[in-house]
């Protein structure tokens, strides 16, 4: 019997961004393996012309679920949206609304963030850093809350090399922040973000640690811990290997990748992948949250879900897999072949880009303007580059996390609980892991039908004839254009067509005298 799963059977649990990435696999996994829970009440707001009951509809009816509805029939009933925005004062939950949440809560899982790079630093901090310290308010007024479980980011202090289980404090207090948002123009944070962020790179790292910090500081008799997941990729093993839905982190660039956009990447490839497959988070927080309730240790622990430190990857080892597995299971319609290739400096940066990024798209933009189409090639690829520039410093250095809390709560689960919520990334194989994640990627986020590979592979091969026929013309051109302006390029015309003149005739002459 899983103690873990368990726990959770009768539970009232409150989770935010459960419409988000993680935020689904963490409520798939509760449901399947806890189907007696209570409720799961999610705080959503009603999104792109959608109810909050269509949104969850269309989350309880994906394939994500399928499994859920056979352990869980009556998940339907057992779900409880709740009409929020964690951007408004006290989340703009009705007075009923917010009656039920205080008084039932048993475990809140908090996961809602922005989680954008670019995002303006005010709502950054309303989302990153307010919406927590509100959500502390919130939990401390519930009588039966057991454990708060707070997603932040193992990037929250990727201005250090060596980073521990522990908080790192900000030079600015996150009050300091929240107050000065509130009267600040947006020209004058604009002006102060880079001094504030320092030597962060964006909004997001900056607020994910100010967010922690106002855990630690409200934490009060609230029983909390904060879990740290590197890159979240698609899911390894559950409910099923390769789910993904979005493209954050490598997703997107895998896609471009397989799509043909993406033909060079300024990324170091000895520097350490560390990725963390979705399922091991939420088994980690899963088990993070039984523990924190049923133990209830002294201090806020801090888990690393990291992989770098006990089953290390490097970029160049996964870019090489993404490539492989395309060989074999290629995209749909593709815009040119799949190879890409890492460079390491800047000027072959610019090189490449120019060649390999703009020059297509504007050729292949001038092909849609003649044939009495709408240009798109340039805005998109303009996208990629502004995107690849936001996740380069992430692809050009390591960094080490010390995993001692991870590896003690690893330690306190009886070998039922090791096997349900395994989060040992040791166990994990990655070549066979980027191959579902790229297949991943084209069934569930894509949503191409392994049926069309054959066709893909043909569409490939036209590609590459047209590839050749293009070089062909191209160097037949230049060619053509050299021999007419320069003397010496004639004299080496002259001579190469000599010689082959002379070959063949050489040739013919003792063919004839053979015979
Ligand atoms: C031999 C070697 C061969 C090499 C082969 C190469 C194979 C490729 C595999 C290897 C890849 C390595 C990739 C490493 C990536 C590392 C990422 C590290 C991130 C770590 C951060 C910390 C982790 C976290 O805590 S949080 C989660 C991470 N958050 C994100 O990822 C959010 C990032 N996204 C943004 O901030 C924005 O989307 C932004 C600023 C990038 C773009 O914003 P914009 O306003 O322009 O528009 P959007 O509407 O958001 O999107 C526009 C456009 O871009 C596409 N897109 C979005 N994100 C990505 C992405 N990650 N990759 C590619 N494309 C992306 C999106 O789909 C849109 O496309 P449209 O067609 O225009 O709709
Ligand atoms: N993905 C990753 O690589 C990593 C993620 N993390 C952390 O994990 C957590 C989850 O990330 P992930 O699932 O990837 O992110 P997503 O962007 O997929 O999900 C974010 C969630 O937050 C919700 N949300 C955003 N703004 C609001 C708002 N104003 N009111 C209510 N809800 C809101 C979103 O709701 P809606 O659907 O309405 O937009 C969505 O459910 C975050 O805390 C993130 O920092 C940490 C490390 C890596």
């Amino acid at each position: 019997m899983s103690m873990i799963a368990d726990f959770y059977g009768g539970k009232s649990i409150l989770i935010t961004g459960a419409t988000g990435f993680l935020g689904k696999v963490l409520m798939e996994k509760l449901f399947r393996t806890s189907p007696d829970l209570r409720v799961i009440y999610i705080l959503v707001r009603p999104k792109a012309g959608q109810t909050l009951q269509q949104r969850v509809f269309q989350i309880l009816n994906s394939k994500l679920f399928e499994k859920v509805k056979e352990v869980c029939p009556n998940v339907h009933e057992k779900i409880r949206a709740i009409s929020a925005d964690l951007n408004q004062n006290d989340f703009a939950i009705s007075m009923q609304d917010m009656q039920e949440l205080l008084s039932y809560t048993d475990i809140i899982f908090h996961c809602a963030a922005t989680v954008r790079f670019d995002d303006h630093l005010r709502h950054a901090v309303q989302l990153n850093v307010t919406a927590t310290q509100q959500l502390l308010l919130m939990a401390s007024q519930m009588p039966n809350l057991e454990a708060f479980i707070h997603i932040s980011t193992a990037f929250s202090n990727c201005n250090l090399k060596h980073i521990d289980e522990v908080i790192y404090p900000c030079p600015v207090e996150p009050k300091k922040i929240i107050d000065s948002m509130e009267w600040l123009d947006d020209a004058i944070i604009d002006e102060i973000t880079p001094k504030l962020i320092g030597d962060r790179p964006n909004t997001y790292t900056y607020t994910k640690a100010l967010g922690e910090m106002v855990v630690q500081q409200e934490s009060g008799k609230l029983n909390l811990a904060i879990i740290r997941p590197s890159i979240v990729g698609a899911t390894w093993q559950e409910p099923f290997p390769g789910w993904v839905d979005n493209v954050n982190g490598p997703t997107g660039l895998i896609v471009a990748a397989g799509k043909g956009f993406l033909r060079s990447i300024r990324a170091t490839p000895m520097a350490v992948a560390d990725l963390i497959p979705a399922d091991i988070v939420v088994n980690l927080t899963l088990a993070v949250g039984w523990y924190t309730a049923v133990h209830r240790p002294k201090s806020t622990l801090i888990y690393h879900c990291t992989s770098g430190n006990l089953n290390p990857c490097n970029w160049g080892k996964m870019g090489i897999q993404v490539l492989a597995t395309f060989e074999k299971i290629p995209l749909e319609r593709a815009f040119r072949r799949p190879k890409a290739d890492f460079t390491t400096n800047n000027v072959t940066t610019q090189y490449w880009n120019a060649v390999s990024h703009r020059a297509p798209a504007i050729i292949y933009d001038f092909y849609l303007r003649l044939t009495g189409r709408k240009p798109r090639m340039t805005k998109l690829m303009n996208r990629l580059l502004r995107t690849l520039s936001m996740l380069e410093y992430f692809i050009n250095r390591s960094w080490e996390w010390s995993t001692y809390n991870t590896e003690m709560l690893m330690s306190k689960l009886s070998p039922e609980d090791q096997r349900v919520f395994n989060f040992d990334v040791r166990q994990l194989n990655w070549l066979e892991y980027i191959e579902n994640y790229v297949l991943g990627v084209k069934k569930y986020l894509l949503k191409e039908d392994m049926a069309g590979i054959p066709e893909a592979k043909q569409h490939l091969k036209r590609l590459r004839n047209i590839h050749y026929l293009f070089n062909t013309a191209l160097f037949l051109i230049a060619w053509r254009l050299l021999i007419a302006r320069s003397q010496v390029a004639r004299n080496v015309w002259f001579f190469i067509v000599s010689f082959c003149y002379k070959f063949l005739s050489y040739f013919r002459a003792s063919s004839t005298l053979k015979v």
